[in-house]
């Protein structure tokens, strides 16, 4: 039925866009892409159609969408009709049992696994992990100090650390222990194989009737799939093993072991939405912080500025807190506009509706992959002029449209396309904010960042400003730059509660 051309209803018209192959549409385009980054694919399609167009890929219409404006319009003010997330036969039912969170459909079994994603990861919840995140990132900026060149293990360390305590209570010493690399690894092969157009059975979901010997495919997700449960059944259990011996600490782990009853989800369904937090929360929250970096060392001047609202407002005395943020507009300022130059979902992740609809006179079949192309909507120049510079001015400055008042609360990532739309607005968007801006503060209170020299010329050298990793998550290759702590005084300020966070986070359960 999918191969059949969607019936459109009448007076409506088909939005524009490429033509494509007869049958296969444009799916080996788009498999090429400019550079291989699909998202770049999608922004020329934006320039050449519309901010709303549309290519077909084995029959499937797949809408892309190039402004904030019109991805609310649809998935948000539309939510009913277009929350769901496309059955890609690799990803969500071969390597995931139709369980990961991310790509559940839209339905009954989904709110019931948003209720307990919400439990943990509201406001409320979020500003208590509070004071974990300030012990674990005094230890990522110490740690930076001493190793730079470790940066991204150390935002790795972060980041994992923070949720593999609060899901599970584990704790995380190094960043190098064996569940981070195998939780990363199975991460990032996950994110590989739902990369759209990378398997052509997700393309032509009618191989699935192949049998197992003529599929490699199929071995491959199976192998991944036997990987991943007993990974995320593992923490599960080791949580129930402390619970009866009564050295379990809080968790979310304990918090749904202790109110099964309340959630109303299988076994198999719990484990998976644990274990989804963790992936969602670790290479998403590190990939920023790694742009982060990248853009201190492309834009100097923003470090000095960020430096000099640091000294006003929090002095050379102390690290600064979380209770420093709301007289701190420049660091969220600086955070929001990284999140937005450099996207971690570049080229967004798929809605797709339920029902037929119509748009502006466009219709929409039901079943159609909506792309809110993040790469294109944070380079509309409505709402953000001269988009390709890094101007953290444009959230602080009556004379941006971005602007808005008043400054001790934005700006701020409430709702934030970085985040995605709608229904299945990311629920970590809090715990992520939280951690970014804290993260960039006490790095920039304690840090001065710049291009590496290199030995043998003695010239700097400048990173490239996009060499990025080509997946569904992206994050800047690793890349040379300079790193050394402000002053012995602040050294001795950052050791000292360094110290104290790494024998805190130890001792407590
Ligand atoms: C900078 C960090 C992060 C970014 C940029 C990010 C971005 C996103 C985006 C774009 C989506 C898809 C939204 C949509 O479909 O419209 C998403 C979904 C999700 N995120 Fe995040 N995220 C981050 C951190 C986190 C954290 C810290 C957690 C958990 C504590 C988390 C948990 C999830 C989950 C479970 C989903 C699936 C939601 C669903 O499909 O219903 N994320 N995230």
């Amino acid at each position: 039925i999918r191969f059949l051309r969607p019936r459109r209803q009448k007076g409506t018209k088909q939005l524009p866009g490429p033509k494509g192959l007869p049958f296969i549409g444009s799916a080996n385009e788009l498999k090429k892409g400019q550079d291989g980054y699909f998202w770049y694919k999608f922004t020329e399609w934006g320039r050449k159609y519309g901010p709303i167009c549309q290519y077909t890929a084995y029959g499937r219409v797949n809408v892309v969408v190039s402004t904030e404006k019109i991805a609310n319009d649809l998935l948000r003010e539309r939510g009913d009709i277009y929350s769901s997330r496309e059955q890609m036969p690799m990803g969500s039912q071969l390597m995931s049992d139709n369980k990961r969170a991310l790509l559940l459909p839209y339905g009954d079994a989904w709110r019931r696994v948003r209720k307990l994603q919400h439990h943990v990861t509201q406001v409320k919840a979020a500003t208590s992990y509070q004071p974990l995140q300030m012990k674990e990132s005094a230890r990522l900026v110490h740690d930076l100090v001493l190793e730079p060149k470790r940066y991204k293990t150390l935002f790795q360390r972060y980041a994992s650390a923070l949720i593999l305590r609060l899901t599970y209570g584990t704790k995380i010493e190094t960043g190098e222990e064996d569940i981070v690399r195998l939780v990363y690894e199975n991460q990032v092969n996950f994110e590989r194989v739902a990369t759209p157009g990378r398997y052509l059975v997700d393309l032509l979901p009618i191989l699935m009737w192949l049998p197992s010997p003529l599929a490699p495919f199929k071995r491959e997700a199976l192998a991944h799939r036997t990987r991943e449960v007993s990974l995320f059944r593992g923490l599960v259990e080791s949580v129930e093993k402390d619970m009866a011996s009564g050295k379990a600490g809080p968790s979310f782990t304990r918090m749904w072991l202790e109110n099964k009853q309340k959630f109303g989800l299988s076994d198999l369904q719990g484990i998976y939405v644990l274990g989804g937090l963790y992936s969602a929360a670790a290479s998403t929250t590190a990939s920023l912080a790694m742009s982060w970096v990248l853009m201190m060392v492309l834009n100097p001047e923003w470090l000095a500025r960020l430096q000099q609202e640091l000294d006003q407002v929090v002095g050379p005395d102390r690290l600064p807190v979380f209770d420093d943020l709301p007289q701190l507009p420049l660091v969220r300022a600086v955070v929001k506009e990284v999140a937005r130059l450099r996207p971690v979902t570049a080229g967004g992740i798929p809605h797709k509706t339920t029902e037929d609809d119509v748009y502006n006179g466009y219709f929409i079949p039901k079943g159609s992959l909506i792309h809110p192309n993040l790469w294109a909507i944070h380079r509309d120049p409505e709402l953000y002029p001269e988009p390709e510079s890094f101007s953290p001015d444009r959230w602080l400055s009556p004379k941006y449209p971005t602007y808005r008042e008043p400054l001790t609360h934005y700006p701020n990532m409430n709702n934030y396309s970085v985040f995605g739309f709608g229904r299945r607005l990311c629920p970590g968007a809090h715990i992520a904010e939280r951690s970014l801006n804290i993260i960039v503060a006490r790095v920039a209170w304690a840090c001065n960042i710049r291009k590496a020299v290199d030995a043998a010329t003695g010239k700097e050298i400048t990173p490239p400003e996009y060499d990025y990793v080509r997946a569904l998550n992206t994050e800047p290759h690793t890349f040379p730059f300079d790193l050394k702590c402000r002053s012995p005084e602040r050294w001795a300020i950052l050791d000292k509660e360094a110290q104290e966070s790494a024998a805190d986070l130890r001792s407590q359960t």
